[in-house]
């Protein structure tokens, strides 16, 4: 059975669907997992010993949101976050998640280039499924200088820049050492084949059947699936 591939307008179908009455979930349980997912995923990859200094770069969405979630989990994984959060969201959810990091003493800071410097490990949580067009400022500069570093880079559902559905058209972004997809991977992924998790550990059977998601199956308790080899050579 394989993967399903999920266009931009069927991901954004989906996340309006889970947070419908007929959901019942609240964008803050949603990105709450998403999060998690996110954490746990580095958390397995890259050991706190040798990456335990995280830059996690959050844009102006709620791909943001799930960067800050996973910021607070990797502060309490024993990890070290550092954020850059360029474009502050003005919404009370996002604003709470700044303060639930700042109370963990997560550091802000502004200044990319210092940034890069001084982290083992980069969280792309920029953009998601709503990405569209040209790259407007300032994420233009910020994917130009992720595009410059040798760090390692673990991105937030799909790489930022790239086009959700067509990929990396143009070379227009950075291929990221890993990606955690979020509900289901995005069409814009399909030739991806670094390492690849899968998270968001929130659909209901009957939603994935009526969506034919073909989700694989969680192991045990975890809140990520590791997709690697299933998503390997797809088209
Ligand atoms: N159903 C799911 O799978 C869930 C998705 N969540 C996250 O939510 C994301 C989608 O969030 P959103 O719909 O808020 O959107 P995004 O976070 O993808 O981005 C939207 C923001 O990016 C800006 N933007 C779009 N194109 C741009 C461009 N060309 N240049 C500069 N800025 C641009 C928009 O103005 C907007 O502020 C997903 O990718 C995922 O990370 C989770 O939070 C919760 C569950
Ligand atoms: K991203």
């Amino acid at each position: 059975m394989s993967l399903k591939y999920l266009s931009q307008k069927i991901a954004q179908t989906i996340d309006e669907e889970l947070m419908s009455q007929a959901g019942g979930f609240s964008v803050d349980q949603l990105m709450e997992l998403a999060g998690l997912s996110v954490a746990q995923a580095i958390a397995k990859v890259y050991d706190k010993s040798s990456h335990s200094r995280v830059l996690i770069c959050c844009g102006p969405g709620n791909n943001g949101g799930d960067g800050l979630v996973a910021a607070r989990h990797l502060s309490h994984f024993g990890y070290k976050p550092n954020i850059f959060y360029p474009k502050k969201s003005t919404k009370e959810l996002f604003q709470r998640l700044v303060t639930q990091c700042k109370n963990l003493k997560i550091p802000f800071s502004i200044n990319l280039d210092e940034q890069l410097l001084n982290n083992d490990l980069v969280v792309d949580a920029i953009f998601g499924f709503s990405f569209t067009g040209q790259i407007r400022t300032p994420f233009d500069e910020v994917i130009r200088k992720l595009k410059e570093t040798k760090l390692p880079i673990a991105s937030v559902d799909i790489p930022s820049a790239w086009d959700v559905e067509k990929g990396n058209i143009d070379n227009c972004g950075f291929t990221p050492s890993m990606l955690i997809s979020l509900t289901a991977p995005k069409l814009g992924v399909n030739q991806f084949t670094g390492k690849h998790f899968l998270g968001g550990r929130f659909v209901s059977p009957e939603f994935a059947k009526k969506y034919e998601l073909n989700l694989p199956q969680y192991p045990g308790i975890e809140q990520i699936v590791d997709i690697t080899d299933l998503s390997k050579g797809k088209l």
